[in-house]
């Protein structure tokens, strides 16, 4: 099984800064940094947007996207919209690493071919869709337990401590695992994960179609596209992918929220019918507009750096 699509997968999401990589790869160092450095620059600009996001679908607090801008910042700072980060910068390689990984070797298995041989005999879209799905289907839950601490606490809307002022429930990432598998149990840390699975299943099948057939349509036959075709490729993909994800990731942030002080929902399906009927149909598409804002960069940059890294092996 080639690994170099799990490595690419982990370098080209965001590693925390200062990790260093093998100076013996054929780029020279400089590239990996820079690589590194825009992966781990997207996540961090695209962290703000997901903070705003996680707010709306899971509080009724905010009148919409602007209010709850200037709210955050009013109350918690240029900080606030940073809360919940260290998580999905830490684990974002792994998750990337697998996804990317599943995907490139779940399409060896259907098509026998490489990487580098599907420019010349690309696979059939719905080939590109069951590998997709595999690779949604497995990183879902190395992403699930990650992902319940980075909702837990985009959402506590406590300023940074102050003398006197009530702490947030969780102090930290690492506290807020550790009180969830205290209060929940370990199977607490995986609180909305089939929503999370059924959100990435079909929608990761989605994204790897959008991106090969953009890439096909600007990419003359048996050429690799060019890096302009992959941001804008990677970037639609995104924006695709996570305008079909939506109604399901409302209902998962929800999911994950549920229980902090008491069980809402009676499960997934129960959370999708209460929160209709208590607030419309409109509210499967809350954070729709942030989620494609963020989507574009963060996408573009997280393909770029995979077909860099693939293409740097030959
Ligand atoms: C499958 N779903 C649409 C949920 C995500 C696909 C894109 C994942 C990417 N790391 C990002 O953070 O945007």
């Amino acid at each position: 099984m080639p690994v170099e699509e799990f490595v690419a997968g982990w370098i080209s999401a965001p590693l925390p800064s200062g990790q260093t990589v093998p100076s013996d790869w054929r780029e020279g160092p400089h590239s990996w940094h820079l690589l590194v450095a825009t992966g781990a620059l997207g996540l961090a600009l695209g962290h703000p947007f997901d903070t705003v996001k996680v707010r709306l679908q899971t509080q009724s607090t905010y009148r919409g996207i602007v209010d709850c801008i200037v709210k955050t910042y009013r109350h918690e700072s240029i900080l606030g919209f940073f809360k919940g980060m260290s998580f999905p910068l830490a684990s974002i390689a792994v998750v990337n690493s697998v996804l990317f990984g599943v995907y490139s070797n779940a399409l060896l298995v259907l098509t026998a071919t490489s990487h580098q041989e599907r420019r010349v005999q690309p696979p059939s879209y719905t080939h590109v869709f069951i590998a997709g799905c595999t690779g949604g289907f497995l990183q879902a839950y190395c992403l699930a337990p990650c992902d319940l601490i980075k909702v837990r606490l985009q959402n506590q809307t406590e300023p940074r401590a102050q003398p006197g002022s009530r702490p947030p429930r969780y102090q930290g990432p690492v506290h807020c695992a550790a009180s969830i598998f205290r209060e929940e149990g370990p199977r607490g840390l995986f609180r909305g994960a089939w929503a999370l699975t059924l959100r990435d299943t079909p929608t990761v099948g989605i994204y790897f179609v959008t991106y090969e057939w953009l890439c096909r349509q600007f990419t003359p036959d048996g050429r690799t596209p060019s890096s302009a075709t992959v941001l804008v490729a990677g970037g639609f993909a995104g924006i695709a992918s996570w305008v079909v994800a939506t109604p399901l990731d409302v209902i998962k942030s929800r999911m994950q929220m549920d229980g902090l002080k008491r069980s809402e929902y009676r499960g997934l399906l129960d959370c999708m019918v209460t929160s209709a009927r208590r607030e419309g149909l409109g509210v499967f598409f809350r954070g729709l507009t942030i989620n494609s804002a963020r989507a574009f960069p963060v996408n573009a940059v997280t393909f770029l750096s995979y077909e860099y890294l693939l293409r740097s092996w030959g």
